[in-house]
């Protein structure tokens, strides 16, 4: 408000140096009609001014003055600009890492169906613009509210008739520039979809840049990412047509109010009705205010910009957090891994069939659970149960006599682990991708490696030429899906976890390593309860007990001895996997011989 304040005295002194000082230096020119007209510069300035004797003195002292006066002002305008920033990343930091956190406590079953382009624009461009609103648009208006009402006081303590005259075109100007900006608004909008459709594009081809590669699809990826492109240049060269247009007219409307203030200025001056000075006042303050008064339109129709954001941010954070919606007396019990089903069943919000029925099973404390069935059957589902990713709909699961949904959704991820079916590997270090779980501050390098021997990934790692430190590219590419599947297995073992569930996990390891790992695991520990759900009937046989799921539904239980002779659908599954792993193990087993007998 002072910047916008003192702004309007320069102006004044113009005035003052040309009616008063100018004509003691200069008496000839001195024309009643033209002096002899009152300055409104603060008695405290002429005072200062008038410590000068002569009119050359005077000036002196009125550049000093003036010199002071723009000097304060920068200082002022420093601080105003730096509290505005200040402020407004302030107000974007904590909104960001707000949404951030947000975006992490939102349930998995959100996840599942947010679009993560989306979710990343709202967190980044969305909040950008509000960031700029808070900072740069609203200061704006306010500025520009405080300069019109401040110089619209100050022109109308000299003449009120010329104010009038040299203010005509304002509402003009306003109305003008506030339909043109509300009018291509929709340009504005259109452009920021298509810059949001060019980057989910970009997002998209680069996390599936290994598929195009594979199938040679480059060239389709071009195209269509060329026209994406074309089509955002297109709407900001709309938008650079459209604004030149503006600019332009707009210039001309000022100009005519420049005109029409010079001519009506000229004549009140010549008549005597105003000073030189005045007049040169006056033409100072129009140039000052109008420019920013057609800012004005463009800053109001960003509101609306704005509050699109706002309205975008505000939907995430609407959101239910999983965590906090969470009753206060969730339980947090001795988990040992002892489960049990009871009648559960599950069905997920847009299905039209329960996913899961009826299924009931129990498993003690360091038993093996195998799960089998046919893609589709329910098996991740049963899996994603047990850790609280989804809630079951009805029935009852018992965790150490605890029910499930009763204990503390952070408690239970936190005792019972799963490797999921496609693991995901953090663009860090292997080391760091290992101990990730951990929640010491510095996880032992032994742990690590004790962790990455049970899971047979040890020695792949130590081959690597920089060993544990070698970084695994984005989501693990630089790994084989094998190798990434161990290391997803060790970083579980850090966790010293007492049920673990392997969600086809070892589906990418071959049968020998995948055995290591089971009888590595078995030796770590007897009380490991662990839930295994594979396709592979040598993993599946070894367990405690054998589940076979069919359309959500347990077909078949038992042991392999018991399935092997009295089952329908794991006999045949082993009838199946189980000559064809004989004639595998025949074939490798004659190569061998073959070889042998080369030698
Ligand atoms: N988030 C979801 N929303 C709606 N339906 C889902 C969702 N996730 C899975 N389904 C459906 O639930 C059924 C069971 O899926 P699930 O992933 O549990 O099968 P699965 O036995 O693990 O299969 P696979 O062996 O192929 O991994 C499938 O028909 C699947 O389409």
């Amino acid at each position: 408000m002072f910047v916008t304040y003192t702004r309007t005295f320069i102006p004044l002194f113009y005035q003052y140096a040309i009616d008063k000082i100018l004509a003691d230096l200069k008496p000839e020119t001195k024309a009643d009609a033209i002096l002899d007209h009152e300055s409104s510069l603060p008695a405290l300035f002429k005072d200062f001014i008038n410590i000068g004797d002569s009119g050359l003195q005077k000036l002196l002292f009125l550049v000093i003055l003036l010199l002071i006066l723009q000097v304060i002002r920068a200082v002022f305008m420093f601080i105003r600009g730096r509290s505005n920033a200040v402020f407004s990343e302030s107000i974007a930091y904590k909104m960001r890492v707000k949404l951030y956190d947000h975006i992490q406590n939102l349930s998995y079953s959100y996840h599942t169906h947010a679009e993560t382009g989306d979710l990343i624009q709202r967190s980044t461009s969305d909040i950008d613009t509000v960031r700029r609103f808070v900072g740069m648009q609203l200061p704006e208006v306010f500025r520009i509210l405080f300069l019109f009402t401040f110089t619209l006081i100050q022109m109308l303590r000299i003449h009120v008739a010329m104010t009038f005259i040299s203010l005509i075109v304002v509402p003009f100007i306003f109305t003008f520039a506030y339909i043109f900006f509300k009018r291509i608004q929709s340009v504005f909008t259109e452009t920021e979809e298509s810059e949001g459709k060019m980057s989910t594009a970009l997002q998209e081809n680069l996390t599936g840049i290994r598929v195009v590669k594979a199938f040679a699809n480059e060239k389709h990826e071009i195209n269509k990412f060329d026209s994406l492109s074309r089509k955002y240049s297109d709407n900001i060269q709309r938008i650079i047509n459209s604004m030149a247009v503006y600019w332009s007219s707009s210039d001309l409307i000022i100009f005519f109010q420049i005109i029409t203030t010079i001519v009506a200025g000229a004549y009140f001056t010549i008549n005597g009705m105003l000073s030189l000075g005045n007049f040169v006042a006056f033409i100072s303050y129009i140039t000052f205010i109008l420019w920013p008064i057609r800012q004005l339109g463009r800053v109001i129709v960003d509101f609306g910009k704005s509050s699109v954001s706002l309205n975008r941010i505000e939907e995430v954070l609407s959101e239910e957090d999983e965590y906090e919606h969470e009753a206060n007396n969730m339980k947090t019990p001795d988990i040992r891994g002892k489960v049990e089903f009871r009648n559960v069943s599950f069905q997920f919000d847009d299905a039209n069939e329960p996913t899961l029925k009826n299924v009931s099973f129990k498993i003690n404390q360091g038993e093996t659970i195998a799960v089998i069935g046919k893609t589709g059957s329910g098996k991740s589902t049963l899996a994603h149960l047990l850790v609280r990713l989804y809630d079951y709909t009805s029935g009852s699961i018992k965790i150490d006599g605890t029910e499930l949904r009763e204990i503390d959704k952070k408690w239970a991820r936190n005792h019972i682990g799963i490797i999921l079916q496609e693991p995901f590997l953090f663009s860090r270090s292997i080391f760091e991708n290992i101990g990730i779980l951990s929640d010491k501050d510095k996880m032992l390098e032994e742990e690590i490696y004790q962790a990455a021997q049970i899971a047979s990934v040890h020695n792949d790692i130590l081959d690597f030429e920089e060993g544990y430190k070698t970084l695994v590219g984005e989501r693990g590419v630089t790994l084989s899906g094998g190798q990434k599947q161990r290391v997803a297995i060790a970083r579980m073992l850090v966790k010293n976890i007492p049920i673990l569930i392997f969600d086809d996990s070892l589906s990418a390891v071959d049968t020998e390593t995948d055995l290591s790992i089971r009888n590595a695991l078995k030796q770590r520990s007897d009380d490991l309860t662990k839930i295994i759900i594979t396709h592979r009937i040598s993993t599946a046989m070894e367990a405690d007990r054998i589940i076979v799921l069919e359309d959500g539904e347990i077909a078949e239980m038992g042991s392999h001895d018991e399935l092997v002779n009295n089952s329908r659908i794991y006999k045949k599954i082993w009838e199946i996997q189980g000559s064809v792993q004989g004639d595998f193990n025949q074939s490798f087993s004659k190569e061998e011989g073959e070889d042998n007998d080369a030698k």
